[in-house]
């Protein structure tokens, strides 16, 4: 097999496709340098003194962890000096961060979630980076929070890595959606999947079934009939898997097909959901429709939804297009 790396990659589909302009390759190539700095933090677990707690919360009142904070950093100051970037936002940070000297000339806005499935980090679990990558508003002067409330559909590149038995870099740019495995020794990125596609129909689910008893009545239906199995009302079995870390179950979904949900439940009816539409659902609903997939928050697309805040949460149902077609149409009815 040809190898092709991340680079030759990103020029090539430039000159076929003319969808990535020189800058935005720059852009996506840091931040995949960055994530394999991460990469390498991970892999050191106890000798790198990269496990446990740091000690303190972010802006959603979680605790952090020492890895969540450490590849906030990294992606902070890869992209500081290396992108053409406007302003970053993170999953960790209360408020952006706007790059000083680089507005207005920067082009992009860079979002990140820089470590996902941090519950995982200290059992040696697969965990990940997610960033989706939005243009700065025409004639935008210092960026604001507003610069970045833009819906799904207008991001210009999504990704995310998991570092996991291998590491891999799963992007798109708005032509499909293609993963690059990390070698190791060489230290570079080898294209190993093209144009990467979701079965419209599956039988695996993955939902956190602890819950179930807060569960709102179409979640419940749709979760119950998959569990009848052959004698129920969808005649099929079923099997189920939760990692919780949505990159690993994003990543098995984009292989095998499958579905995805964190609905929004009664624990607090306030709180539409626990992941961030920003930083989680965003982008991998972009992967996961450029990947022949669907993505909604139960009542709508995910790309359509309007942002009002940057940490805003979503219930988040993606994955074979079927299947989220049905869950929501239950919530319809
Ligand atoms: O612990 P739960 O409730 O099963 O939630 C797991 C979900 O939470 C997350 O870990 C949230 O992301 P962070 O780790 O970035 O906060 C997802 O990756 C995962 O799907
Ligand atoms: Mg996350
Ligand atoms: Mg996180």
């Amino acid at each position: 097999m040809k190898r092709v790396s991340l680079t030759q990659y990103l020029v090539e589909e430039q000159r076929l496709n003319n969808s990535i302009p020189a800058e935005l390759r720059l852009l996506i190539e840091v931040v995949a340098r960055a994530c394999k700095t991460i990469s390498h933090a991970v892999g050191k677990g106890a000798l790198g003194e990269v496990l446990g707690t740091a000690g303190s919360e972010n802006i959603q009142g979680e605790v952090q962890k020492k890895l969540d904070i450490l590849s906030n950093e990294i992606l902070l100051e890869a992209n500081e000096w290396g992108g053409h970037l406007a302003a970053m936002a993170s999953e960790e940070m209360e408020s952006i961060h706007p790059i000083p000297n680089r507005y207005p000339q920067g082009e992009y806005m860079l979002l990140f979630d820089p470590l996902d499935g941090s519950s995982n980090i200290d059992v040696n679990v697969s965990i990940g980076t997610i960033f989706s990558v939005l243009k700065a508003p025409e004639g935008m002067g210092k960026p604001t929070e507003q610069d970045f409330l833009q819906p799904g559909s207008k991001q210009v590149a999504a990704g995310y890595a998991v570092y996991g038995p291998q590491t891999v870099l799963v992007l798109t740019t708005g032509n499909g959606v293609n993963c690059f495995t990390l070698d190791r020794e060489m230290g570079s990125w080898v294209l190993t999947q093209r144009n990467m596609q979701i079965p419209e129909d599956t039988k695996e689910f993955a939902i956190n079934a602890s819950n179930t008893r807060h569960w709102y009545p179409p979640v419940t239906r749709y979760v119950d009939e998959m569990l009848a199995g052959g004698t129920g009302p969808r005649g099929k079995e079923f099997n189920m898997r939760w990692i919780a870390s949505m990159v690993a179950d994003v990543h098995r979904i984009l292989n095998r097909g499958g579905i995805f949900m964190y609905p929004a439940d009664k624990r607090e009816p306030d709180k539409a959901g626990k992941l961030r539409l920003m930083y989680e659902a965003n982008p991998m609903s972009f992967i996961v429709e450029q990947a022949g997939g669907a993505s909604t928050d139960g009542k709508q697309r995910m790309l359509d939804i309007q942002p009002e805040k940057l940490h805003q949460r979503v219930a988040v149902f993606l994955g074979s297009k079927n299947e989220v077609e049905r869950v929501t149409q239950y919530h319809q009815e």
